[in-house]
């Protein structure tokens, strides 16, 4: 080891060095060596399954390596667990949301510090939460009392990542955070990554994990790119650009293209309207809709509205008219004691069988097909779900309601943690899909995939107050109509 590879050790909150861990035949992490500094943001990058959630879960405690050396503070390691990891400090927001549906926020918080006993537990716990929401989402108006299972999405990995930041005595040293801004539009995110800057300025240290690149740009002060189970290029961010990053990626990463399609189809047929609170929804065929605004304003309410009126009707040959991919995708998309292949093809098992019987050769051939066409990483379909990763896993689903020959596609910003390789595959997909007649309904929380759409409509407080078709769809319009709901 050289003398500043020493030093660097000595001076880590962590440094991992060498760390092997392997499921079954798939290597997920073939040696990596990673430190991170006081007072430094380290963004993580890499391809949907390269690494990231396993490194993480050597750094948190939960996973020990099977080769490999982790050291704190410049001790070195030798039981290092999730205590261990909590005790100096490492906290964890994860990618699947982790916290208690059936209780509160105040009595999740207990559940995270241990040390938060005693008489007037509730008040000192509501207290922290509070303070912690507060100094990262300003303005919130999340009240700690409510029940965490009627939160939203977005609401949820709120309280998650104030609680990573939270302090019950033991202050946070590092916090590590795993695609925190998924579920998150754009004016929270920036909350989010504004305070992540506050606190290194102060002396933390953080670990950033998102595939949402210009996020890492501008946040992270060093950057470490993986590429399956391999840390493949590490550097100050200032040297890394958009694009330079993509190809640190490697071959997954192809090209972006940004254009939108032009449909201009004002005289497609409607195929689907619904009276919305404000200006009423209409698509047409072969249509790729938007629908923008901040999150949780309605967006995923006009989806299920539209599915729950449309999920009764069949086309001839028992096909359904609408498919729905789902934005929370371990609550309402994943079955998980099933296989990859199996939760796959259950949207269309119509296709796959005859007298009632599953035909496990075309099951197995279509699925394959599609493995290769989004790439998902697994080395048999036959394995659990729970075994891809994340972005892997979010593939999945997508395949699953592209697969069906469902002329309405409803979309829940279902790109979720996938990778910016596999998001570019999957636009073409559905630009493909559309000029073929497939009409699209998209909630996304990014605005560059809302500005991929032929026609948008912005949400706000529950209703639709804008309407943008061609030109006018784009960043300025949408952030305007979705702060003033200017038509
Ligand atoms: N419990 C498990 N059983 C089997 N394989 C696993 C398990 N957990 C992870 N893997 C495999 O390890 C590899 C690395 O996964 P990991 O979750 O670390 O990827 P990632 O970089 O975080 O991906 P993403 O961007 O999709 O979150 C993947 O091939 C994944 O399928």
């Amino acid at each position: 080891m050289m003398a500043s590879s020493m030093d660097d050790v000595a001076k880590a909150i962590i440094a991992v060095d060498g760390a092997k861990v392997s499921f079954g035949a798939v290597k997920a992490l073939d040696g990596v060596t990673l430190r991170v500094m006081p007072g430094e943001c380290v963004g993580l990058v890499g391809h949907n399954g390269a690494g990231k959630s396993t490194i993480v879960s050597v750094i948190n405690g939960g996973l020990t390596p099977h080769h490999g050396i982790v050291t704190s503070d410049g001790e070195r390691q030798e039981r290092y667990g999730i205590n261990a990891a909590r005790d100096r400090g490492v906290r964890c927001v994860f990618q699947e949301l982790s916290l208690c549906p059936n209780l509160s926020i105040v009595e999740n918080t207990r559940l995270v510090h241990r040390t938060l006993g005693g008489f007037g537990w509730r008040l000192r716990a509501a207290k922290i939460i509070e303070k912690s929401l507060d100094a990262v989402f300003p303005g919130h108006g999340i009240d700690s009392g409510r029940t965490v299972g009627d939160l939203s999405i977005a609401e949820r990995q709120m309280v998650e990542i104030a609680l990573a930041f939270s302090d019950a005595g033991t202050p946070a040293r590092l916090v590590i955070l795993d695609e925190p801004t998924s579920s998150l539009d754009a004016s929270l995110a920036r909350q989010m990554l504004d305070h992540v800057r506050r606190f290194i300025a102060a002396g933390g240290s953080v670990i950033f994990i998102s595939h949402i690149l210009h996020e890492i740009l501008e946040t992270a002060d060093r950057i470490v790119v993986m590429k399956d189970g391999r840390v493949v290029a590490e550097r100050p961010a200032h040297r890394f650009d958009h694009h330079g990053l993509v190809e640190a990626m490697g071959s997954v990463a192809k090209a972006e293209t940004r254009q939108r399609p032009v449909c201009d189809q004002p005289a497609a047929p409607v195929i689907l309207s619904h009276e919305a609170a404000g200006i009423p929804f209409t698509a047409r065929t072969g249509e790729i809709i938007g629908l923008a605004g901040l999150a949780g304003h309605g967006q995923t309410e006009l989806l299920l509205a539209l599915h729950a009126a449309r999920s009764g009707n069949w086309l001839p040959q028992g096909n359904p008219l609408v498919t729905f991919v789902a934005g929370d995708r371990r609550l309402n998309g994943v079955f998980e004691l099933w296989s990859i292949l199996r939760n796959f093809s259950i949207a269309s098992l119509g296709d796959m069988s005859r007298r009632g019987l599953v035909l496990e050769a075309g099951e197995k051939t279509r699925g394959t097909a599609w493995k290769e066409r989004i790439e998902i990483r697994t080395p048999d379909l036959n394995n659990r779900i729970l075994s891809l990763s994340g972005g892997n896993q979010q593939k999945v689903l997508f395949a699953r309601a592209l697969a069906t020959r469902a002329p309405i596609v409803l979309m829940d910003d279902p790109m979720r943690g996938v990778d910016v390789g596999t998001k570019q595959e999957v636009y073409a997909i559905i630009r493909e899909e559309a000029a073929a007649g497939r009409t699209f309904i998209w909630y996304s929380t990014e605005m560059d995939e809302v500005c991929l759409c032929d026609r948008v409509y912005v949400f706000r407080e529950g209703r639709i107050t804008a309407e943008l078709g061609g030109d006018a769809v784009d960043e300025a319009n949408i952030i305007s109509a979705s702060f003033e709901g200017t038509a």
